[in-house]
C-alpha cells in the first residue's frame, strides 16, 4: 500500500544552519505518528517542510505524488496544518476564520454552500467552541485560539493531518478531547496523523509509532514503548526519568537527580 506521507532525505537549511538533516519516515493511511524531541530538535521545521511550508531538498509524497506536482487547491484537499501560532487576522471572528478551512471546495467568485456551513458547524460543536463562534479571535484565550486553529484544519476534510504541537495551551480536559476527536476521526474516515508532542506519555498513548528527533536526525523510531525508554530520554534530553506500564503505552515521570545517574 502506498504510505499517505513518504519522506526521503530531508534536509532543511534556515538561513545556512542545518536544522533538518537526511530525515526518513513514513506514515501509512489512518496511522498516527508523533515526533518527539528535545527543544530546537527540528521538530517544526521537519513538519512544515513535510507540509509544503518550506524550501527543503529530499523527497515529499503525498499518497504517491510528490507535493511539487500538487497544486494549491490539490494540496489543501490532501493535507491540513496546524502549526504553532499562525498568523491571523487579530479582528476576524471565529466562524470566518473556522469557514476559510472550506476556501478550497468554493468555486473561485463563488460563495460557500449550505454543506459548506454545515461542516464549520458540526466541527465548532465537535470542539465546544459554538460559544465562541460570534467572537473575534483577538478576545480568545491562548486555548480556545488553540481549538479555533484544529477547527479550521478539520473543517479542510484533508485525509491527512499535521499537527504541531495541538494541545500545548490547553487544560488537561480539553487536551484529553482535541486528541480523542482526532483519534475518532482516524478510525471512522481513516485521517492520517503526523504530530510532534512534548508531553510524552500523552504522545506514547496516542501514536502508533513515535519517531525521535535530535540535532535535526531521526535518533530512535519504532513503538512508544521502544522509543519512550529511560535510556533514549536520558541520553537525548538529559533527564533522568522513570517509565512505567500504563494502560494504553508507557508513562515517562521526571526523576530530580543528575541525568547521567543511572536511574
Ligand atoms: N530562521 C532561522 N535561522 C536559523 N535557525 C533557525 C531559524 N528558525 C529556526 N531555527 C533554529 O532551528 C532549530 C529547530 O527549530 P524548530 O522550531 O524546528 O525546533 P523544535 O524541535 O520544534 O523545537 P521546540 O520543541 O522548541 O518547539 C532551533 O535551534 C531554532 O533556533
Amino acid at each position: 500500500m502506498t504510505a499517505a506521507i513518504s519522506v526521503r532525505g530531508l534536509t532543511v537549511r534556515l538561513d545556512g544552519n542545518l536544522i533538518v538533516d537526511g530525515v526518513d519516515l513514513d506514515v501509512a493511511e489512518g496511522e498516527w505518528v508523533t515526533v518527539i524531541g528535545p527543544n530546537g530538535a527540528g521538530k517544526s521545521t521537519a513538519l512544515r517542510a513535510i507540509g509544503g511550508l518550506l524550501p527543503h531538498d529530499g523527497e515529499i509524497h503525498w499518497h504517491g505524488t510528490p507535493i511539487a506536482r500538487l497544486h494549491r487547491r490539490e494540496r489543501a484537499k490532501a493535507i491540513a496544518t496546524v502549526m504553532q501560532s499562525p498568523v491571523v487576522p487579530p479582528a476576524m471572528g471565529v466562524y470566518d476564520y473556522v469557514l476559510l478551512g472550506r476556501t478550497p471546495y468554493i468555486p473561485p467568485l463563488g460563495r460557500e454552500s449550505a454543506s459548506d456551513l454545515a461542516v464549520v458547524d458540526e466541527v465548532l460543536a465537535a470542539l465546544d467552541l459554538e460559544p465562541f463562534a460570534g467572537r473575534r479571535l483577538d478576545t480568545l484565550s491562548g486555548g480556545e485560539r488553540q481549538r479555533v486553529f484544529l477547527a479550521r484544519a478539520l473543517t479542510q476534510g484533508a485525509g491527512i493531518l499535521l499537527l504541531d504541537e495541538p494541545t500545548s495551551a490547553l487544560d488537561i480536559g480539553h487536551q484529553q478531547e482535541v486528541l480523542e476527536l482526532v483519534d475518532r476521526l482516524r478510525a471512522e474516515r481513516g485521517l492520517t496523523v503526523l504530530a510532534t508532542m512534548h508531553d510524552l506519555s500523552t504522545a506514547g498513548e496516542y501514536a502508533d509509532r513515535m519517531i525521535l528527533l535530535a540535532g535535526g536526525r531521526v535518533v530512535a523510531s519504532g513503538t512508544p514503548a521502544e522509543v519512550l525508554t529511560e535510556a533514549n530520554l536520558a541520553e537525548h534530553y538529559r533527564v533522568r526519568v522513570r517509565v512505567i506500564d500504563g494502560e494504553h503505552g508507557p508513562l515517562v515521570v521526571a526523576v530530580r537527580g543528575n541525568p547521567n545517574a543511572t536511574v
